[in-house]
């Protein structure tokens, strides 16, 4: 069978990450989440002082974005790959609401995408990837053989991380996540570089009523159909 790229874009929480998880791992392709790149970005920021309250100091991030080395290692006990940021675990941290709350200010900055595009592009040069992000179809892999676009309601969306939360013990306010996913949808809908956007051969997949099983499913089938 050949190798394809998979493109899975969308909106804010609405389940691209468990697809594109659990297809990569069932065809034995890489899976990359994209969007935990800019949040390490975002994480490196906060706690390097590039962050004065919400006003970031853009100056100083393009002068170190070339320090910023992220990677992803394989967690045995998860199954899933953790994100590094210069060497030092961050998968925990940069799920946080404070990284949320300014993930998506960061990605409006060019240097910023232009940094994490070439290293998205360099993942994927041999195929055989999945994908996850905003712009993947439109910007990082345009040629991709199978590109999605990921939608869901704001309630849905809000309800399902909520409950994630609740479930791992965390606390957690069902009006702050919901707020968040709004403005990060705005934000990231409405940015100059690369804003997101379905490309105009990208499938439409709602989920709203869909169960994580049923996507699954859809998702297979698409696979199938494309990479024979
Ligand atoms: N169809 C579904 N029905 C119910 N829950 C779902 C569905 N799809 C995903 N979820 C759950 O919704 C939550 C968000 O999913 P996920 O992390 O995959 O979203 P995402 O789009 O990758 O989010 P982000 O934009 O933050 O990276 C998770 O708890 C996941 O288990
Ligand atoms: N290709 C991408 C991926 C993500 N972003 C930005 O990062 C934020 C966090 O992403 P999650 O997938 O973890 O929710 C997201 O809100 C975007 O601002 C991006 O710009 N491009």
């Amino acid at each position: 069978m050949k190798k394809i790229t998979i493109a899975i874009d969308g909106f804010s929480s609405c389940g691209k990450s468990t697809m594109a998880k659990d297809l990569a791992r069932e065809v034995g392709y890489i899976y990359i989440d994209s969007g935990a790149m800019y949040r390490a970005v975002t994480l490196y920021s906060i706690e390097n002082g590039i962050f004065d309250r919400d006003v970031i100091d853009t100056e100083r991030l393009k002068k170190e974005i070339k320090d910023i080395h992220i990677s992803f290692r394989l967690n045995k006990e998860t199954g899933r790959p953790d994100t590094y940021l210069n060497g030092v675990n961050v998968e925990n941290k940069i799920r946080s609401m404070e990284v949320s709350s300014k993930v998506s200010p960061i990605s409006t900055l060019d240097f910023v995408r232009e940094a994490m595009v070439a290293q998205q592009q360099t993942m994927g040069n041999e195929k055989g990837i999945v994908m996850d992000g905003r712009d993947i179809g439109t910007t990082v892999f345009p040629d991709a053989e199978l590109k999605i676009f990921v939608t869901a309601t704001p309630e849905i969306r809000a309800q399902r991380r909520y409950d994630e939360l609740k479930a791992k013990g965390q606390e957690a306010s069902f009006d702050e996540i919901l707020e968040n996913v709004k403005q990060r949808d705005y934000i990231d809908q409405n940015r100059e570089v690369s804003p997101l956007r379905k490309a105009e051969d990208a499938l439409l997949l709602d989920n709203t009523d869909l169960s994580i099983e049923e996507q699954k499913k859809w998702l297979f089938e698409q696979f199938n159909k494309v990479s024979k």
